[in-house]
């Protein structure tokens, strides 16, 4: 058995395209152009590099994005500072503040600092809760964007068995939650988890974002599973790879996302999208 690859260069380019519309279609009824603060601190290479990634998509679909880009040795305080008159410019929609922010700086205040209804990463605790209540508005964008890919397997999700690898705040929490709001029995395992390789064996749905290159062994995958790799390694080659041995899960699996090209465009067209959802919702006193 060969798996399908889930192509996420090719679905978020379509997903674009539809955005592309909506967007002129809202700027020529007079509505607003949605706005994008992107907030950068410091000099990490790759954040610079998600960060034009982010700002290039918003300029194919018509989102105006403005860059901040802030010194590394910027305060928590200047940085809640720069967050309450972005909250309160009418023209930002959205506020994107890319991590890993310096170890300097109180992340989780700077999240909580984010006007919920202006939280395009879906990572305000806020956001976090309405998922969790199975109310969801703004959504984090990595795992929005794997349930897309997911609905394009056409698989019926409800009452699988979803296995997650990995528990950050970003990924593996927020991905816990949308599989549980599908109806999925999730199990979500961490580096104190015993006998990871049965518990992997156990997946219906595979989701790796634990961020050790090609941790998860093809032998270890279910017969015909749907295998999301999340994780982003440099390789000893040079290139990348992801948490998941590509090759041999192939040869398991019924769809697999390669890496590059499965979930990283994901995160940025939702962030598009959610970026949209945040003007549309917004107060029409503040358009
Ligand atoms: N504020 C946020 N910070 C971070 C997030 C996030 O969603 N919000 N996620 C990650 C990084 N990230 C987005 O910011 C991200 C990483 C990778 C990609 C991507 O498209 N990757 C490409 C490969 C790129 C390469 O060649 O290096 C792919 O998978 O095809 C998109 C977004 C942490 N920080």
């Amino acid at each position: 058995m060969t798996a399908k690859l889930l192509d996420g260069k090719t679905i978020a380019a379509q997903q674009r395209q539809t955005l592309r519309e909506h967007v002129a279609a809202r700027v020529a009824a007079g509505q607003s152009v949605p706005g994008l603060a992107v907030v950068l601190v410091g000099d990490d290479s790759a954040s610079q590099i998600y960060v034009r990634n982010k700002r290039t998509a918003c300029a194919e679909v018509g989102i105006e994005s403005t860059a901040y880009h802030l010194t590394a040795d910027t305060s928590t305080a200047e940085l809640l500072a720069l967050l309450d008159q972005l909250n309160a410019d009418p023209r930002v929609h959205g506020i994107l503040v890319q991590l890993p922010l310096p170890a300097s700086i109180d992340t989780q205040r700077v999240i909580e600092h984010i006007a919920p209804e202006k939280d395009v990463d879906g990572f305000h605790p806020y956001n976090l809760g309405r998922l969790a209540q199975r109310r969801p508005l703004l959504r984090s964008c990595t795992p929005k964007g794997i349930m897309t890919l997911l609905a394009h397997t056409q698989v019926e999700l409800d009452g699988l068995d979803a296995v997650i690898v990995g528990q950050s705040n970003i990924v593996g929490r927020p991905m816990a939650l949308e599989l549980l709001a599908a109806r999925c029995t999730v199990t979500i395992c961490h580096s104190r988890t015993q006998h990871l390789a049965e518990k992997v064996r156990a997946a219906d749905v595979l989701v790796a974002a634990v961020g050790v290159a090609e941790l998860i062994q093809g032998d270890w995958i279910k017969p015909n599973a749907i295998v999301i790799d999340v994780g982003m390694n440099r390789a000893t080659h040079g290139g990348l790879c992801g948490d998941v041995q590509f090759a041999s899960a192939l040869q398991k699996a019924s769809w697999i996302t390669p890496v590059p090209g499965g979930v990283g465009p994901m995160t940025i067209v939702s962030l598009l999208e959610n970026t949209l959802q945040a003007a549309e919702y917004a107060p029409s006193h503040l358009l």
